[in-house]
């Protein structure tokens, strides 16, 4: 059997009813073919897949006329299938082979150093603004391992569909274009195991390969907590316009902002501010306001770090309420404190994406 034939069927073998976008071939991680007779170790990390690929890999295999088809599972990522590049000279750039995202006048990506402050919230309410003041907004769900943005804009049925040249086609909720991997898994309990290479890939995707139709002025992307591989592929393929920190007021969560803003120093994106979230409460009945997380210290720390404050956003229950509903709380609720403040927050960065 011909190697070229081989590679060849296992690229163009898709593995779409596991809800992954990438192929056979980009899994494989050794090959030896006699006569007929095919050895094939795959990637593979979770045992709950290993039945279906090796059944997978055996039809079509034996479909270009192998006799015996032996699969191997290792869960040690694909090698890179690129020749290795030499590092990078004083002189040369590592950023310098960005592109931009076609279609999309201004990329701003949402981060967080640390889980659960509220960054999809605010990821999906500033698209909900901008939406809402007449852009053309498109919402990039690049949390691989957590999509929370189907949900909380509710699009979790909405259907992604794909051009003949395979360029996904985002539905759109609220006037929102939404893409997240969340949309591509067969079911919500289907776990993103996928790591490495094959995420790079998946990632590269996500960016370059959505087909969002009218130019969108603004592109959302909502990223994974911390400061991992997600954002630093971001950094190097991708030209971001800049960056957004989300944060709550306690101690803990500045530190990972500090984190935060050092990363993205490190991969040239300019932070255009912070967002504390979750920042006071007012109370219903009096109107009084708390600060339940005590005093805030995100102003001196966005000074500190040649930034700023572009807004705070309280704690009210029907954020959180809407979010389950579907709807974001800047067109549920638009009288809320926090819809007014999402509001405020959005106005501030589009006057600080228009200083650029
Ligand atoms: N201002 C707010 N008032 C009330 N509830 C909020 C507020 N902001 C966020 N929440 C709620 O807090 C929870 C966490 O928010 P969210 O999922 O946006 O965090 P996250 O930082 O994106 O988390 P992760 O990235 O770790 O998944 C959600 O249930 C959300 O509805």
């Amino acid at each position: 059997m011909a190697l070229q034939g081989v590679i060849d069927t296992l690229k163009n073998t898709n593995l779409q009813e596991i809800g992954v976008s990438f192929s056979l071939a980009d899994l494989m991680r050794d090959l030896k073919i006699e006569d007929d007779n095919v050895y094939i170790k795959l990637f593979s990390p979770s045992e709950k897949y290993h039945d279906y690929l090796r059944e997978k890999a055996e039809t079509v295999l034996k479909s270009i006329g192998a006799k015996n088809v032996q699969v191997e599972f290792t869960s040690e990522p694909p090698k890179q299938q690129q020749p290795p590049q030499p590092p990078p000279t004083a002189q040369q750039n590592p950023f310098e082979s960005r592109r931009r995202i076609p279609k999309v006048k201004k990329v701003i990506a949402v981060a967080s150093g640390k889980g659960g402050v509220g960054k999809s919230t605010v990821a999906v309410n500033l698209s909900a603004a901008l939406r809402k003041m007449g852009y053309n907004v498109g919402y990039l769900d690049a949390d691989m391992y957590g999509p929370s943005g189907p949900t909380m804009l509710g699009a979790k049925d909405k259907q992604v569909t794909a051009t003949p040249d395979n360029k996904l086609i985002p539905p759109e909720v609220h006037g929102i274009k939404i893409m997240s991997i969340g949309l591509l898994l067969p079911s919500e309990d289907t776990p993103v195991i996928w790591r490495g290479p094959v995420l790079f890939k998946a990632l590269s995707q996500f960016l370059f390969d959505i087909n969002w139709g009218e130019e969108l002025d603004f592109l959302i992307i909502d990223l994974p907590p911390g400061t991992g591989d997600v954002q630093i592929t971001l950094g190097q393929t991708a030209e971001i316009d800049g960056a957004v920190i989300v944060t709550t007021p306690q101690d803990v969560a500045l530190i990972d902002v500090k984190k935060g803003i050092q990363m993205f120093n490190e991969v040239q994106i300019p932070v255009l501010g912070i967002v504390e979230n979750m920042s006071y409460f007012v109370c219903p009945d009096s109107g009084k306001k708390y600060e339940i997380f005590g005093k805030s210290k995100t102003e001196e720390v966005a000074k500190q770090y040649n930034t700023e404050l572009l807004g705070r956003i309280p704690i009210e229950p029907k954020v959180a309420e809407f979010a389950d509903l579907g709807i974001p709380v800047v067109l549920a609720k638009e009288d809320s404190e926090s819809s007014k403040a999402f509001m405020k927050v959005a106005e501030e960065l589009i006057k600080k994406l228009s200083k650029q």
